[in-house]
């Protein structure tokens, strides 16, 4: 998610669970052919499984950019076909492509040709007003004919004129029924589900429908969701991370962070800012998240911040 699931945040994740796949903020292909590569696709080794998320419309500029991809170490790249803000549209890719199912395709072999790793596609399940369900069928098989085998299917249309991206994520109505008809449809290609999911009993419930299930803002909201998730839904019953054992797991990363890139601009602020939900529910998280997000505290660049502000929800809370 843009501006949100930078590699701090991912880091933070995966102190949380150790087997969810996670996906960066859309990276595009004019920011990788013509970029600043290191600033973009640098993350943690202990971020895998993670995927790399491309923007982009041109095939020879995505088989260059999933090829950066892999070299730097990705565990798949995924084809934005789902964001309908009015900048990617101007660039002609996100939401827009699902008009061109042709071209998907041809990005799809043209990235597939230039990489080992998986390429999967994330789309809505249509665009404006277009309800018809012949409409996502037709994209995803087109795509499926051009060897993409998983489909990360964000369940509600996109709206490309009229409602800002904000408005795309709340307003068209979510339909998971068309996911399911997909896995149905289309039983050998893996479907992912995604949109307004948020507890792990709805996870459970999709799994009964659905190969896979991506969260988006409940993940980033709450995420403490996820410690539940290597024992529920991936067989491993090793201990989870306390949320306290969370943060004490942060500090000596934010301290090498802090080290490393304070003279390029890095604030400690840039690190915590991700992690502010992480007491979401609890009794005293407004006084964490108030500790947490203090200017003169955040000044001061010292990552035990964690814990005092920790210490403060105790006795808040
Ligand atoms: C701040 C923000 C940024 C987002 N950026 C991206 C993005 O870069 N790529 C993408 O595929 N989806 C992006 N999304 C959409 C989410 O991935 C997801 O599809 C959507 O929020 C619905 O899922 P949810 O209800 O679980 O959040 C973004 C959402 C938010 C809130």
């Amino acid at each position: 998610m843009m501006d949100w699931t930078d590699r701090h945040c991912r880091k933070f994740h995966r102190e949380i669970t150790r087997h969810t796949w996670l996906y960066t903020e859309m990276v595009t292909t004019g920011a990788l052919v013509y970029g600043d590569v290191e600033r973009h696709l640098r993350f943690n080794e202990e971020e895998h499984p993670v995927a790399l998320q491309l923007g982009g419309s041109d095939p020879a500029d995505l088989a260059t950019s999933a090829k950066l991809g892999q070299q730097w170490g990705y565990d798949e790249i995924n084809l934005n076909c789902g964001c309908p803000s009015e900048r990617v549209q101007k660039g002609a890719f996100g939401a827009c492509l699902m008009a061109e199912p042709q071209l998907v395709a041809d990005c799809v072999k043209a990235m597939r040709d230039a990489v080992t790793i998986d390429v999967t596609v994330k789309h809505r399940i249509g665009i404006d007003r277009n309800e018809e369900y012949g409409f996502v069928r037709d994209f995803v098989g087109t795509i499926a004919d051009a060897g993409c085998t998983t489909f990360i299917v964000h369940a509600r249309n996109a709206i490309l004129k009229g409602l800002s991206p904000k408005e795309n994520r709340e307003i068209p109505p979510l339909k998971y029924e068309v996911a399911y008809q997909l896995k149905r449809e289309f039983p050998d290609l893996e479907i992912i589900i995604n949109g307004g999911i948020k507890s792990s009993d709805e996870i459970a419930l999709h799994l009964e429908h659905v190969d896979g299930v991506m969260l988006g803002r409940e993940a980033y909201h709450n995420p403490y969701v996820m410690a539940e998730y290597d024992a529920r839904f991936y067989g491993d019953a090793a201990p989870v991370k306390t949320r306290e054992e969370v943060l004490a797991a942060m500090i000596p990363y934010i301290q090498a962070q802090l080290d490393l890139h304070a003279a390029r601009g890095l604030k400690l602020n840039s690190i915590t800012r991700h992690m502010l939900g992480l007491m979401a529910g609890l009794g005293g998280a407004r006084s964490f998240r108030q500790v947490m997000s203090d200017p003169k505290r955040l000044a001061a660049a010292d990552p035990h911040l964690l814990l005092e502000a920790a210490a403060g929800m105790r006795r808040a809370g």
